[in-house]
C-alpha cells in the first residue's frame, strides 16, 4: 500500500475537464497525463513499474487455475510421489482417485486396482468414526506395500480437490469416502450430511471441472429399498421409503448423481453395496464385533422381528465386491461434458445403478452359528426385538443386472467368507485360540 500512495497522490493533480481537452474517462486520462509528463523521471517509472507488476499480478491470481501445477501448495510436497503412484504400468491403464482409501472396501480396490496394473491415488481423511489404527495398518500392511499413495485430506476441501485434479488427469473416480453405518445416524445424524452429501457434491464438482471430467463409480447401498417387501430387491423397485438417516442420504445421493449426469455430462455409476464383510472389515458391523464379543466371552444381541421374525441379510463377499468395483470401472463410458468452457458436449453420458450383492440372504442367527463354529466358541446370545434406530428386516439382491452390465459373478459364500475373516481376525489381534464349547 505505501508504494502506491505516491502514485495515488497523483490523482489531486488531474485537471478538471475544462472543456478544452476531448472528454476522456479519468482512469484512462489518468495513465495519458502520467505517462506524457512523468515517464521521463526515473523514480516515477520505476513507480509505475512497480504499479503495473501488482496489476498484472492480481489479474493472473484472480484466474481459475487451467494450467496444471500452477498453484500446488498443499501437495507440492508430495507431487513426485503422487505423480508416481498416479502413472498405470501400461498405456491402456486407467488412472483412478479412490476417495476412502483406508476404509475396509477402499483399501480392497485400490490394492486390486494397483496390481492388475492402473495408476491409483488414494484419499482419505482417517476419521475416528472406527479404530484409527485399523486404518492406518490397512494403509500400511496393503496399500504401501501395492504402491498405492494415500493423500491425507477431506473430500469437503475443495482446494485441496482442485489441486490433485490439476495434478493428476484421472480416467476414473472410484468414490467410496462415507459415513457408514446404519445406526450411527442416530447419534451424529450431521456426519451424514456432510460426507455423504455435502462431501459427494465436492467430488462431482471438481470431477465436472476437471480438464478432461473423469468417469465416477461410487458406492450407493442397499438400506435404500428401507422395508421393501418384494424380493430380491431390483434396480427398478421404488427406493423412495428410506428408513434410516444413512439410507437417506445415500438415496439423495443417487439423485444428485442423476442431476450432475444430466447437467454435466458426468458419467456416473452407483452401486448399491449389500452387507460386504470380509477381513480389514469395520468394526462397528455385526459380523465383526460379534466376533469380538464371542471371544471375550460377551453377551451379543441378535435382532428379531415381530413375533420371532427371522432378520436376515445378503452379506456379500469383499472379493466379490471389489471384482464388481473393477467391472464397472472398466465398463464406464467416458464422461461427455457440459459443452461449455469451450468444450464440445458429445451427447448423454451413461448412468447406471447396480445392485452389488449375493443373492441368497442368511439369518442373523445363522451368521452367529457360523461364527461360534469358526471361533470355537459358543456365543452367549440375547434375542432382541429390533430396534426402530434404522434397521431393516432383509436384503436380497437381484444382481441380474449386474450380471448384465459387469459379468457380475458372486462366487464366496458365507461360511468360506468368515472362515477367511475369522482367520485374518485371529492373526490381526493376535488371538490365542481357547475353545469354550
Ligand atoms: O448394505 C448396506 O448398505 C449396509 O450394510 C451394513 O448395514 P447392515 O446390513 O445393517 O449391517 P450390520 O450393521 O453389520 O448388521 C447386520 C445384521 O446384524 C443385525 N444386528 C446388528 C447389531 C446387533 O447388535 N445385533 C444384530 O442382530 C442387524 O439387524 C443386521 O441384520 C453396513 O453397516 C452399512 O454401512 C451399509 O453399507
Amino acid at each position: 500500500m505505501t508504494a502506491l500512495k505516491p502514485i495515488l497522490n497523483h490523482i489531486d493533480t488531474i485537471p478538471p475537464n475544462t472543456g478544452k481537452f476531448k472528454p476522456v474517462k479519468p482512469s484512462v486520462y489518468f495513465i495519458h497525463h502520467r505517462l506524457r509528463f512523468h515517464t521521463s523521471s526515473p523514480k516515477c517509472a520505476l513507480w509505475w513499474i512497480i504499479f503495473l507488476s501488482l496489476i498484472i499480478m492480481l489479474f493472473f491470481l484472480s484466474q481459475p487455475s487451467t494450467t496444471p501445477h500452477l498453484h500446488t501448495t498443499m501437495l507440492s510436497s508430495k507431487s513426485t510421489l503422487i505423480r508416481l503412484s498416479a502413472t498405470p504400468r501400461s498405456t491402456r491403464g486407467h488412472i483412478v482417485l479412490v476417495t476412502g482409501a483406508v476404509g475396509f472396501v477402499g483399501a480392497h480396490a485400490s490394492v486390486a486396482l494397483k496390481r492388475r496394473g492402473d495408476g491409483v491415488v488414494g484419499l482419505d481423511n482417517y476419521n475416528p468414526y472406527y479404530d484409527v489404527g485399523l486404518k492406518t495398518s490397512r494403509k500400511t500392511q496393503l496399500l504401501d506395500r501395492a504402491g498405492v499413495f494415500v493423500v491425507k485430506g477431506d473430500i469437503n476441501d475443495d482446494v485441496l480437490l482442485r489441486e490433485l485434479f490439476d495434478l493428476v488427469q484421472f480416467t476414473h473416480v472410484l468414490h467410496l469416502a462415507a459415513q457408514a453405518g446404519v445406526r450411527y445416524a442416530m447419534i451424529d445424524p450431521s456426519s451424514y450430511i456432510k460426507s455423504n452429501i455435502d462431501g459427494f457434491v465436492n467430488v462431482l464438482e471438481a470431477a465436472k471441472n476437471a480438464v478432461v471430467p473423469p468417469a465416477i463409480v461410487w458406492a450407493s447401498s442397499s438400506s435404500v429399498y428401507g422395508l421393501n417387501s418384494k424380493v430380491p430387491f431390483s434396480e427398478q423397485d421404488r427406493t423412495d421409503h428410506p428408513v434410516s438417516l444413512y439410507a437417506a442420504t445415500k438415496k439423495a445421493g443417487e439423485a444428485i448423481a442423476h442431476a450432475y449426469n444430466h447437467i454435466h455430462g458426468l458419467s456416473i455409476t452407483g452401486l448399491r453395496f449389500f452387507t460386504v464383510y470380509g477381513p480389514w472389515g469395520r468394526p462397528d458391523m455385526a459380523y465383526f464385533f460379534f466376533t469380538k464379543d464371542i471371544l471375550n466371552r460377551k453377551q451379543i444381541s441378535i435382532f428379531e422381528g415381530e413375533n420371532h421374525g427371522t432378520i436376515a441379510r445378503d452379506f456379500t463377499y469383499i472379493d466379490d465386491v471389489v471384482k464388481g468395483c473393477l467391472s464397472a470401472i472398466d465398463t464406464a463410458k467416458k464422461s461427455t461434458g457440459n459443452g461449455r468452457n469451450g468444450r464440445k458436449k458429445k451427447g448423454e453420458a451413461q448412468f447406471r445403478i447396480i445392485n452389488l450383492g449375493n443373492t441368497s440372504p442368511v439369518s442373523v442367527h445363522k451368521l452367529v452359528m457360523l461364527l461360534e463354529k469358526l471361533l470355537k466358541v459358543k456365543a452367549k446370545k440375547k434375542m432382541v426385538l429390533m430396534p426402530r434406530n434404522g434397521d431393516v428386516p432383509f436384503t436380497h439382491a437381484d444382481i441380474s443386472l449386474a450380471r448384465m452390465e459387469l459379468g457380475y459373478k458372486p462366487s464366496v459364500d458365507l461360511e468360506t467368507g468368515l472362515r477367511k475373516f475369522v482367520k485374518w481376525y485371529l492373526d490381526y489381534y493376535d488371538v490365542k485360540k481357547k475353545s469354550s464349547w
